[in-house]
């Protein structure tokens, strides 16, 4: 459904992306994953057309998307993104509804399917009762869940996700990850939260400098070695109780022992 062929990204002297190649199932879950700066944001944004690759070819089924009009490649890929900020005061309504722009011509209005399709679409990232609010008065949980709610009703094909559960409380990030396990949706996602990443994701991809450096089925993938070579950190790794799936346990390190600390001064012994 999506193929990334030796997809690179170099900027100036620096490479960002070096040579991904990884494919995504029709119906499969594959997270990103990596340190902070290794690439995971450039690639996906090569997914979603915020940037053209140096080298390599993204393909969407059959086609190379680069071949595509814009219009057509929204109807191919739904982001949600660090950029798909909405500045402007619309509610929460309009907005959701702006994710059926790719489907309509011209001032053509939604349809009562599509009406139908953004009402369940906000019950179910839990924002109907926010429907007339204006988004800039919203919460960053509550506008993120708007932004999700919005990319489900594009009906493409391939959704990206960088790091959706950004300003999600417990709940709502648990909520938002059950709705991508769903057969209809294929589905590329950066995750920070190795154990979230663990329990939603067919497969795990991970970044290191640019580079990919293990992708598999995250009992595989998530293994101490793996997350002390690329993460710098100790981790335990323990089978789910109730689903085997992978969890990593952290402890913090002891204090390295730095500059001695200023002797705390007590009133009244001021020299
Ligand atoms: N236009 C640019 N020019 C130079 N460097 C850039 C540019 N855009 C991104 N970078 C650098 O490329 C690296 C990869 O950035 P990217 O946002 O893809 O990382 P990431 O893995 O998504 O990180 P994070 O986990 O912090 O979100 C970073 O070091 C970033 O500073």
């Amino acid at each position: 459904m999506l193929r990334l062929d030796a997809l690179s990204v170099e900027v100036g002297d620096a490479t960002l992306v070096r040579a991904l190649s990884l494919a995504v199932g029709a119906g499969e879950v594959v997270g990103l994953v990596g340190p902070n700066g290794s690439g995971k944001s450039t690639a996906l944004r090569c997914v979603y057309r915020a940037l053209r690759p140096t080298g390599g070819t993204v393909w969407l089924g059959e086609r190379e998307l680069s071949t595509l009009s814009l219009r057509e490649s929204a109807r191919g890929v739904a982001a949600l993104t660090q950029e798909s900020g909405t500045e402007m005061d619309f509610t929460v309504e309009e907005v959701v509804a702006l994710g059926r722009t790719p489907h309509l011509r011209g001032n053509q209005t939604l349809g009562a399917r599509e009406r139908a399709l953004c009402r369940d679409a906000m019950r179910r990232l839990d924002v109907a009762h926010l429907a007339d609010r204006g988004v800039l008065t919203l919460s960053g949980g509550e506008r993120q869940r708007v932004l999700a709610a919005r990319a489900l009703v594009q009906e493409a094909g391939l959704l990206v996700l960088d790091e959706p559960t950004n300003h999600l409380d417990i709940r709502h990030q648990v909520a938002l990850l059950r709705l991508l396990r769903d057969p209809e949706l294929t589905v590329l996602v950066v995750l920070h939260d190795l154990n979230l990443a663990a329990a939603v994701c067919d497969r795990i991809a991970v970044l290191d400098a640019g580079a990919l450096v293990a992708v598999g089925p995250p009992a595989e993938v998530l293994t101490a070695e793996l997350v002390e070579r690329v993460f710098g950190v100790a981790a335990t790794v323990v089978p789910h109780p109730l689903t085997g799936d992978p969890q990593l346990l952290y402890t913090l390190p002891p204090e390295s022992p730095g500059p001695p600390r200023p002797t705390h001064r007590t009133r009244g012994t001021r020299p």
